[in-house]
C-alpha cells in the first residue's frame, strides 16, 4: 500500500515535496494575508454566488477531510464575479481545522491562525470537467471562509449533525436540500491571489478568494469536527485534527483587496 500524504509526522506538509515536487513552487498555497500589503482593486467586483440547493448530493470522510459533494453537470451552483471572469460552478465544499481553538486555518490574516477554514471549491466552465479545470492555471476558484469561536452556528450544524455517520476514512451519507449560501458570512468583501491546491496534488491552478469576514462555531461544534478520524474502521483510531497546511512563501505574488 503506497505511504499515502496526510498530516501526521512521517506524512506531512514537510514530506509532500517528495512525491509532489510542485511542493516548491512559484504559487502555492495557503499563504499568511499581510492586510498591510494588500493592493484595494476598484475593477474588483462584488462576488456572485448562486447555490441551488437540489443539487447537494452526499457528505464524505475522505480520510482528509469532511466534505459535501455537489452535481455539476449543469450550471445550478455558480460563482461569477469577483476576480475571475466566466462561470465557475460549485464541486464540494469541505473544511480545515485544529486540535485545539487556537490554529486549524490555512490561510493566516497578519499571523492570526483562525480555528478552522471552509473552502468552496469550483471549477471554469471553459473547461469541459473539473478534472480538465484542475490542471489549467485559471481552472479553479475556491472561496475560502474563516470560522471564529463564538454563537453555536444553525447552518453549520446542519453538517454536524450528521458526522457521527461519517466518523470513519472512506464512510460516506446522503446530504441533499443543503443551500452552501447559509454558510457564507453576510458582507462578501474579500482578499484575492493567485494560488494552488492546498493539498496534494498541489495543482497552481487555484484562484483564491479569502473572504474578510468570518463565520461562527461554538466550542462544542468544533469539538465535534475533531470527533472524526483519519482512520478506517477496524484500524486504531487516529483523531481527524490539524488537517491544515501552514503558510508558504508568496514569491513576489500580490494579494488584491476587494474593499479599502
Ligand atoms: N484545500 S483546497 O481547497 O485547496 C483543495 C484540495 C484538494 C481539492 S479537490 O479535492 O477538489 C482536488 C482538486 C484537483 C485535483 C484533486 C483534488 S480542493
Ligand atoms: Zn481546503
Amino acid at each position: 500500500m503506497p505511504h499515502d500524504w496526510g498530516y501526521g509526522a512521517d506524512n506531512g506538509p514537510d514530506t509532500w515535496h517528495e512525491k509532489f515536487p510542485i511542493a516548491n513552487g512559484p504559487r502555492q498555497s495557503p499563504i499568511d494575508i499581510v492586510t498591510g500589503e494588500a493592493r484595494y482593486d476598484p475593477e474588483l467586483r462584488p462576488l456572485t454566488l448562486r447555490y441551488d440547493p437540489s443539487v447537494s448530493l452526499d457528505i464524505i470522510n475522505n480520510g482528509h477531510s469532511v466534505q459535501v459533494t455537489f452535481s455539476d453537470d449543469k450550471d445550478a451552483s455558480t460563482l461569477t464575479g469577483g476576480p475571475i471572469t466566466g462561470t465557475y460552478r460549485l464541486k464540494q465544499f469541505h473544511f480545515h481545522w485544529g486540535s485545539s481553538d487556537d490554529k486549524g486555518s490555512e490561510h493566516t490574516v497578519d499571523g492570526k491562525l483562525y480555528p478552522a477554514e471552509l473552502h468552496l471549491v469550483h471549477w471554469n466552465t471553459t473547461y469541459p470537467n473539473f478534472g480538465e479545470a484542475a490542471s489549467k492555471s485559471d481552472g479553479l476558484a475556491v472561496v475560502g471562509v474563516f470560522l471564529e469561536i463564538g454563537a453555536a452556528n444553525p447552518q453549520l450544524q446542519k453538517v454536524i449533525d450528521v458526522l457521527d455517520a461519517i466518523k470513519a476514512k472512506a464512510t460516506q451519507t446522503s446530504f441533499a436540500d443543503f443551500d452552501p449560501t447559509t454558510l457564507l458570512p453576510n458582507t462578501l468583501d474579500y482578499w484575492t491571489y493567485d494560488g494552488s491546491l492546498t493539498t496534494p496534488p498541489l495543482l497552481e491552478s487555484v484562484t483564491w478568494i479569502v473572504c474578510k469576514k468570518s463565520i461562527s462555531a461554538s466550542p462544542a461544534q468544533m469539538e465535534k469536527f475533531r470527533s472524526l478520524l483519519f482512520s478506517v474502521e477496524g484500524e486504531p483510531e487516529c483523531q481527524m485534527v490539524d488537517n491544515y497546511r501552514p503558510p508558504q512563501p508568496l514569491k513576489g505574488r500580490e494579494v488584491r483587496s476587494s474593499s479599502k
